[in-house]
């Protein structure tokens, strides 16, 4: 493991590395740095939370002088939470160094973002939508940017960005150096990725799993009706310090919430119909603490990093096997252990296998917590929590005098059972019913291309590729990846021209609302479900999930 004084790095920047805690680069920052100090174009794939925004934040500071008054660096995400947080990780790079960087994100108001803007800074961190409304407004002139960052590159290319991209790259001058990074890159991605980049270095360090390695992975198999109470058994018995609870729609979400605030658990919901005020101050209390399960649509799914979570649980299946893989990413990070668990419904079987096949990793059955599995879970959480109050010693000398002469007239064992009784609670036996969502399945389209019976367990995705070859197995025909028609997207994670790949459709055009582009979503075709015929939803229920 190299050291950042190894990578030449100028004093302030290695100063505020320091201050961040980075003693060690991660493998994807000590193979990433340098090349992209050279002002190399490069596509970057390495494990969830393993440090991919310093990988390209680092050189990207590095580049830049104070005294500029320009935009020199771009870096584009696929979400507002991520923006956010990538522009407060940059903001701490450069702290020393005092480079000015800026969020511009849907949903935030755009007159606050042109007065930040006023104060010339050199990084913006952005959603295309917003983005590209504030070059219309001529508010943000791309001109001068020398560097261009796609963090989560392949969500930024895939159907319902790439127009945006490429609007956006059209206005950047060409002498530029251009990054992708992500978890996954599926190689129909690369190849499209190839376009916008010139001579691109790859640098993957995939070991042989795409997932992180540190996450332990399990699933139950679970009817539709009988999930909410799987959830809060599984919650009883793990008694996780921080939650991510995945679910496929927004109303899945709210009910999902809702639900699990009626039965006394400390959880908020997070999609892309909150206002962005709903939203920042979700993600405020999670990051504080202050609630312990985070629902969420696949707008959580992608980057974010926040200490703590130690579980994620996938209540609906994804929709694809990357988004399982960065959704289940959000526990296990830089270094951490966490336990990734996955609702699977008899019918989706197919999908889970297809999942582990992409992901070249066994998923482990487990039975569905029992009821006293569940009532030990939360009994032992009460007596850490009474434990913690003894040993805390915290002013107990209140309830002293009370508590001996209770102890004076009753058997002490019955006292504390009931006192732990009442602690417990028992407010989580509300009924709670959720509206039943259609299951995922792996679309048969029948015959030999069939994917079940064409591809091998251990069929490949990526590896450690530093050329331009695709990992075998893992082929997409995504005959229209370039074309940018919408709608029309069919994945392809199909071998040959069967297989997955018609099956995959994402409908995922909508616009309104995306990242809430002041002023854009009316000229943008609104959002429709699929039709009900469809055995796969949308891959998002909306734009902006
Ligand atoms: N060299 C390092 N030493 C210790 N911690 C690090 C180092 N680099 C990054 N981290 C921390 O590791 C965590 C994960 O980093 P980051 O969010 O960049 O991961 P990522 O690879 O982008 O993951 P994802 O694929 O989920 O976006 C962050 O909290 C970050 O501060
Ligand atoms: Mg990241």
């Amino acid at each position: 493991m190299k050291t950042f004084a190894e990578f030449g790095l100028e004093p302030k920047v290695l100063q505020a590395i320091t201050e961040l805690g980075f003693e060690e680069a991660t493998p994807i920052q000590e193979q990433a740095i340098p090349i992209a100090l050279t002002g190399s174009d490069l596509i970057g794939q390495a494990q969830t939370g393993t440090g991919k925004t310093a990988a390209f934040g680092i050189p990207l500071i590095s580049k830049i002088a104070r005294e500029e008054e320009k935009i020199l660096a771009l870096v584009m995400t696929p979400t507002r939470e991520l923006a956010i947080q990538v522009a407060e990780e940059i903001g701490k790079l450069t702290r020393f160094k005092g480079l000015r960087s800026l969020a511009i994100y849907g949903g935030q108001d755009i007159g606050r973002q042109i007065r930040g803007l006023k104060k010339r800074p050199q990084i913006i961190i952005g959603t295309p939508g917003r983005l590209l409304d504030h070059i219309n407004r001529k508010t943000i002139r791309l001109d001068d940017v020398q560097t261009i960052v796609l963090d989560e590159a392949d969500e930024m290319l895939d159907m319902g960005f790439m127009e945006d991209i490429q609007s956006i790259l059209k206005l950047v001058p060409e002498e530029r150096q251009t990054m992708l990074f992500s978890a996954t890159m599926p190689p129909n991605i690369q190849r499209l990725a190839q376009q916008f980049l010139k001579n691109p270095q790859h640098v993957s360090v995939i070991p042989k799993q795409i997932s992180a390695p540190l996450i332990d992975q399990a699933y139950i198999e679970v009817p539709e009706r009988q999930k909410f109470e799987a959830l809060s058994r599984l919650i009883d018995m793990e008694s996780p310090d921080l939650a991510i609870v995945f679910g496929r729609t927004k109303r899945r979400v709210d009910e999902l919430a809702e639900g699990l605030q009626k039965r006394g658990y400390s959880a908020d919901g997070l999609h892309g119909d909150l206002s962005q005020n709903q939203r920042d101050a979700v993600m405020r209390k999670f990051r504080d603490g202050s609630i312990d399960v985070l629902v969420a649509t696949d707008v959580a799914a992608r980057g974010l990093d926040v200490s703590g979570v130690t579980h994620v649980i996938n209540f609906d299946l994804p929709q694809d096997p990357e988004s399982y893989v960065h959704r289940i990413g959000r526990t296990g990070r830089a270094g951490k252990e966490g336990t990734a668990w996955s609702f699977v419904t008899p019918r989706e079987m197919d999908h889970l296998h297809l999942i582990e096949r992409v992901t070249r990793h066994r998923i482990t059955r487990k039975p569905l917590p029992t009821m006293a599995e569940a009532i030990e879970g939360k009994q032992r959480i009460t007596a850490e929590r009474l434990l913690a109050m003894v040993e805390g010693g915290g002013e107990l000398n209140e309830y002293k005098g009370i508590a001996i002469q209770l102890l004076e007239q009753y058997d002490s064992v019955q006292l504390l059972t009931a006192a732990m009784k009442l602690l417990t609670g028992d407010t989580k036996d509300a009924q709670v019913e959720l509206t039943p969502e259609d299951p995922i399945r792996v679309k048969r389209r029948g015959g030999k291309n069939d994917i079940r019976s064409g591809r091998k367990p251990n069929g490949g995705y990526g590896g450690n590729r530093t050329g331009s070859g695709s990992g075998g197995g893992y082929r997409g025909n995504r005959d229209n990846a370039s074309g940018g028609s919408r709608g029309g997207y069919s994945s392809g994670y199909g071998s040959g021209s069967g297989g997955y790949g018609g099956g995959y459709k994402g409908n995922r055009d909508s616009g309104a609302g995306r990242d809430g582009g002041a002023g854009r979503s009316g000229d943008r075709k609104p959002y429709t479900r699929p039709s009900s015929t469809s055995t796969r939803p949308a891959k998002r229920d909306d734009y902006d999930i």
